[in-house]
């Protein structure tokens, strides 16, 4: 049955929530790597390991730099606890988190330092640090949702056994553009990417460490629709397989631009991706196809909780 036409639907107030103009970063184009890296149970040499990527990375001109989801340490609950790191604490306390701040600033690059276990009281959280090329923090994401999933004699994993969710939505702006972060699971939720998005995001980056069951089928295709549906940029960054793991990650590392097309990627070994990143795409594709303009926010809403609050 064909449905009335709303009368009071009005396009020009139909986005939902209204769209931030977005911002003119002081870098538009420029080279990302995803320092796809193999992570042991050796804490140091992660750190080290991790290093030498960063200044491999930098030394091929790269200007951002994303590491994977939990390469301090191996991902499983039992390591939680004994990798964490204190971050608020810093020094001794915190040694993956100095050496990201340090060699952010020493080679004066942005990071996103992939995620690691973060102990505040007596929580853990699974968190991305942010550094600015200065080596300050620019913003610290903690996974917002948990990788509780359970799929008989796949996979069961549950990191609400020993973490907590973190409780805000990350957006910083640095000299690459402004950034949206989640972390693995969080890629799966739109609303999330939405908000990003209705914030001015150029970009995305979500570290992840998908598994045999469900990175196959869901890894590549949530980050298109992501950047597909968003029309921005979306980088992803996953730790090497290892496959005597407790837990086997799918890797596959990539980058995905505004109309939904994978620009690099990789398969599951150890691997640096360098590529360009391009902003002045987003606002061509955005022409092209001027979706923000044409949501019906007459029907529906994407209701920015911190926005309202802040009012
Ligand atoms: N490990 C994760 O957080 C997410 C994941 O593997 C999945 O969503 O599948």
């Amino acid at each position: 049955m064909a449905s009335a036409p709303n009368p009071s639907f009005r396009p020009e107030e139909a986005r939902s929530p209204p769209a931030l103009e977005l911002p003119t970063p002081p870098l538009s184009k420029f080279k990302v790597a995803l320092c796809q890296l193999s992570v042991t149970a050796d804490k140091n040499r992660n750190i080290a390991h991790a290093r030498a990527a960063i200044e491999k990375a930098a030394s091929e001109g790269a200007k951002l730099v994303l590491l994977p989801e939990i390469w301090n340490g191996p991902y499983s609950n039992d390591s939680f606890p004994e990798y964490a790191e204190d971050i608020e604490a810093g020094g001794d306390a915190a040694p993956s988190f100095s050496m990201m701040s340090e060699v952010a600033r020493s080679l004066q690059v942005t990071l996103v330092g992939g995620s690691i276990a973060e102990r505040s009281g007596n929580n853990l959280y699974n968190t991305c640090c942010i550094f600015g090329s200065d080596g300050k923090l620019k913003g610290k994401h903690r996974k917002i949702h948990l990788f509780d999933i359970d799929i008989p004699g796949k996979i069961t994993f549950k990191e609400s056994k020993t973490l907590t969710a973190g409780q805000n939505p990350t957006v910083v702006d640095t000299d690459v553009g402004r950034i949206g972060i989640g972390i693995c699971y969080d890629i799966r939720f739109q609303e999330l990417a939405m908000l990003y998005a209705a914030r001015g995001a150029h970009l995305l980056c979500y570290p992840g460490a998908f598994n045999m069951t469900t990175g196959p089928l869901h890894w590549e295709l949530l980050q298109r629709a992501r950047a597909t549906d968003n029309q921005l940029f979306v980088a992803t960054c996953g730790p090497a397989r290892d496959t005597s793991a407790g837990y086997v990650a799918w890797g596959h590392s990539t980058l995905v631009g505004p109309f939904g097309e994978v620009i690099a990627t990789t398969e599951h070994e150890e691997a640096t991706i360098i590529a360009e990143i391009d902003y002045s795409l987003i606002e061509q594709r955005r022409q092209f196809l001027p979706l923000q303009h044409q949501r019906r926010g007459d029907l529906y809403q994407l209701v920015d909780v911190q926005r309202l609050g802040s009012h």
